[in-house]
């Protein structure tokens, strides 16, 4: 079971503990993330993983078409694309995550509250090339059990952090690439300096993904020089997608 939860937290994971089984032959391989993250950097690109999200509980709403903004973030030069698959709170839904997997040739993520081995099958036999792991979420064991299990697909899990004592759990059980995500789980505040401090803590050897309220090329560039090496965009990019191009190139 997952950690101790309340309130809305609590009411997302017991839906995600009940979400059905989907079973598929995947036939495409796995993309990895890190590597590519290196490549960009090499060439003096962004690495900005695209968002794809139609609601949120802070209130953000944006409707799209799946496959149209995933095409218009690939030929922007997006690396990856993170597909939020939450339904009861996001309206998210694992055939967006199946559509776009199929439509794009660049790595996507599944972005959803992952608690069990089967969601993680789910998002392997649906495209996805790796999941997100909230360690809010998680007990330090389930989430070492379920980093282990992505790599046993050969995905490389980014693993989710808000605060000092998730860091040092990320940390500890080896996570290899970090998100950190300035938006508090439970007051939904974004809170970019606390972010920034985490980001500080982070050895180099770890590959540092910075998450939400991310809205500038100036902000990107700030962030890059203070060690962050890729960065997750979601509301920004679903509201204006051609910024994809300067957030790339900025
Ligand atoms: O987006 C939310 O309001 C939210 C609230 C609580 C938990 C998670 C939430 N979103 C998932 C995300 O992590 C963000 O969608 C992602 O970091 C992109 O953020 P943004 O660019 O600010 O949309």
């Amino acid at each position: 079971m997952p950690r101790y939860l309340d309130g809305w937290l609590k009411r997302v994971v017991d839906n995600a503990l009940k979400r059905p089984y989907v079973s598929k032959s995947r036939e495409k391989p796995v993309l990895q993330i890190i590597p590519r993250i290196e490549e960009y950097k090499k060439n003096e690109l962004n690495p900005i993983i695209a968002e794809f999200k139609r609601r949120s509980p802070s209130g953000f709403s944006e409707d799209r078409d799946p496959i149209t903004y995933s095409k218009q973030m690939e030929k922007g030069g997006a690396l990856a694309l993170s597909v939020i698959t939450e339904d009861s709170v996001f309206q998210g839904s694992y055939t967006f995550l199946e559509k776009i997997s199929t439509s794009v040739n660049i790595p996507v993520l599944m972005k959803d509250f992952v608690v069990t081995e089967r969601q993680i099958d789910v998002a392997y036999n649906l495209g996805a090339d790796t999941v997100l792991l909230i360690t809010r979420i998680l007990t330090e064991r389930e989430l070492s059990s379920l980093v282990e299990y992505s790599r046993s697909y050969g995905m490389e899990p980014l693993v989710e952090v808000h605060d000092e004592n998730d860091l040092a759990i990320a940390l500890r059980i080896g996570a290899k690439l970090v998100g950190i995500n300035s938006r508090d789980l439970v007051t939904l505040e974004v809170n970019k300096e606390k972010a920034l401090k985490l980001l500080e803590r982070i050895p180099s050897n770890v590959t540092k993904v910075m998450e939400s309220g991310i809205e500038s090329g100036e902000e990107i560039r700030y962030l890059r020089e203070k060690g962050a090496d890729a960065f997750l965009i979601g509301s920004s990019l679903m509201k204006e997608p051609d910024k994809i191009k300067d957030f790339v190139r900025s």
